[in-house]
């Protein structure tokens, strides 16, 4: 079943530059998706649009079968339940714990003043530290998040997005601050939350080969354009070299 529907959307900033161009595509519950292109060709514009962080100016998105451009504050809010979000420098707050970290995931259910409060229930914690275990960072729970590693962070990122229980995860470059072995574990975390979880992902990359290696379809955007979305294994040197421009040619390791 399709759990995303992106048709003809466009949008531009300033209102003349369109930074997207009549994008369509689909994506089915439990797909697991790399968006790979140029710095600058709209990739973080795309999630952004996904969950309404900036407004949709043409076309649509569907998500379950629901406008997200109409919606209203209230249908956003529950928009924002359903769907996760990793980022490039884990957006935590430093001072806070772990576990702390975690448990904002739940904001979406709660009332203004339980967040404030942080109340939240014995279950809730129970769930935050259940997957901390998953994660492999239970025994940094009640740590400040400042004092651990970059991959260490994304897994806590990652633990605040699951205790959301969402349908999507959007992952903005969640390895591009990382080492290669940080980055391994991470896009591990990512895939088994896909294939074992059925969670849908989509995933923003830099490294080709890693969008590769894990995703099962790779959409390449170039200029705002969608102009490769297909299985990875069709993603050859060719499409590659479209996606980044003939000038590219060092990126291509594949
Ligand atoms: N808030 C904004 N206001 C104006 N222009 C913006 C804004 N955000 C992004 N842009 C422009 O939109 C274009 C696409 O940016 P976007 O960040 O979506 O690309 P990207 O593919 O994610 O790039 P990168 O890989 O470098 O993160 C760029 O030209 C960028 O300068």
């Amino acid at each position: 079943m399709s759990l995303l529907n992106v048709e003809g959307l466009s949008k531009f900033y300033d209102g003349e530059t369109k930074v997207l161009n009549d994008i369509n595509f689909e994506i089915k519950s439990g797909e697991f998706v790399s968006v790979i292109g140029p710095s600058g060709a709209g990739k973080s514009t795309l999630l952004r649009c996904i969950n309404r962080l900036v407004d949709i100016n043409e076309g649509k998105v569907l998500f379950d079968g629901l406008d997200v451009a109409s919606m209203k504050k209230k249908e956003l809010r529950k928009l924002r339940t359903n769907i996760g979000m990793i980022f490039q420098h884990y957006n935590l707050v430093p001072r806070l714990t772990v576990i702390e970290n975690v448990l904002h995931g739940r904001f979406g259910y709660k009332s203004t003043l339980q967040g404030v409060l942080g109340m939240f229930t014995e279950k809730e914690k129970e769930q935050a530290f259940h997957l901390l275990e998953k994660l492999g960072i239970a025994e940094h729970a009640y740590k400040r998040c400042d004092q651990l590693s970059g991959g260490q962070q994304q897994r806590v990122g990652i633990c605040r997005a699951l205790i959301q229980e969402p349908k999507l995860i959007l992952c903005d470059e969640p390895i591009a601050s990382l080492d290669p072995n940080s980055s391994k574990v991470i896009m591990d975390y990512l895939q088994s939350i896909s294939s074992e979880m059925g969670i849908t992902c989509i995933v923003n990359l830099h490294q080709v080969e890693v969008a590769k290696e894990y995703a099962s379809r790779i959409i390449g955007l170039r200029k705002g354009e969608v102009v490769f979305d297909g299985a990875s294994q069709f993603l050859y040197n060719e499409q590659i070299e479209n996606i980044y421009g003939i000038e590219s040619r060092e990126l291509i390791t594949v």
